[in-house]
């Protein structure tokens, strides 16, 4: 049995009548990149928020780095980075004295903090905004802004909840470097994302979640291989685009010979793929309906 640096067990969360977290195992281990990935609703959000102590769960147990939760938040908390998919940071105040404050909450002595944050804001780019309130930047910077203020303690753990939402590329890819650099250098992550490739790109394994359960769990290879690692899609006979899946390429090469001349191709099965079986496709006949001027 593996020792896992996030351990949950049978978490439940209600919102009244609503179960938005619906008795979920989460377990990672230490030094990995999880994906936590689902569609809107799925319980993401709510679920970072119980491991981070943000929120009790109605039901489960729940350890961090082998501290319980509910018995040794603190020392849980000591452990673990956050940032949250709604940045909270105080936008009264400069970007400088929102990471200072962050970094006196985790009791870093002072006389750390002035080098942790100029590290961190010069691997960033975030050095030129130090004296900008929140309210005067844009939505990429607020979010690397809430990135240095997680990471001035240096956490064992490290939750990002969308973190590349509303990024440029750039800035997308050289937070996918950061995060590999981190990985690296002994940081876990649990990284919740709608963008596949991100997680196909970055994740050692992923869950997909729906309705508050996990559905299916794997590195993003297994979970293509499951499926059928070829992809066959193609046209149907009222214009839908429809999705065959197989084990081998010649049983994709002898379905797609079948379809070619509907549109059809042969390629990889990607994450996304997975995903869309998983959680469920776009009801085009309802769209058409919808949208028929
Ligand atoms: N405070 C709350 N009160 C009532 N319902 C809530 C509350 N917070 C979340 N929910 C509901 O719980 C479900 C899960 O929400 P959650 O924010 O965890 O989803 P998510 O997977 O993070 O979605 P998204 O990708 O849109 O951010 C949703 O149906 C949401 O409406």
């Amino acid at each position: 049995m593996p020792d896992y640096v996030i351990d949950a067990e049978g978490i439940v969360v209600r919102f009244g009548d609503f179960t938005a977290v619906d008795h979920m195992d989460v377990h990672v281990a230490e030094g990995e990149i999880y994906g936590f990935l689902g569609p809107n609703g799925a319980g993401k959000t709510t679920t970072v928020k119980i491991l981070t102590t943000m929120m009790k769960p109605a039901e489960g147990s729940i350890s961090v780095g082998g501290y319980r939760t509910d018995t040794h938040a603190d020392e849980a908390r000591r452990l673990i980075g956050v940032v949250q998919q709604h940045i909270a940071l105080d936008k009264d105040i400069s970007v400088r004295e929102n990471i200072i404050c962050r970094a006196m909450l985790h009791k870093i002595p002072r006389k750390d903090i002035g080098p942790r944050m100029e590290e961190l804001c010069d691997m960033i780019g975030l050095t030129p905004y130090l004296d900008k309130t929140p309210m005067e930047l844009s939505g990429g910077w607020k979010r690397k802004t809430a990135i240095v203020c997680a990471l001035m303690h240096r956490p064992k753990v490290l939750f990002l909840d969308e973190p590349t939402a509303g990024l440029d590329t750039q800035s997308r890819h050289m937070l996918w470097d950061m995060i590999r650099i981190m990985n690296r250098n002994g940081t876990t992550i649990f990284l919740t994302t709608h963008y596949m490739d991100e997680a196909e790109s970055l994740c050692d394994r992923v869950s997909i979640i729906g309705h508050g359960k996990i559905r299916d769990s794997g590195t993003p290879r297994e979970l293509c291989c499951r499926l059928g690692k070829y992809t066959v899609e193609y046209d149907s006979d009222d214009g839908r685009r429809q999705y065959r899946f197989f084990d081998t390429r010649e049983e994709a090469k002898a379905f797609f010979d079948t379809v070619e001349d509907r549109n059809g191709v042969v390629r990889g099965t990607h994450l996304e793929d997975v995903f869309l079986e998983e959680t469920g496709r776009t009801n085009v006949k309802a769209l058409e309906k919808a949208l028929r001027i």
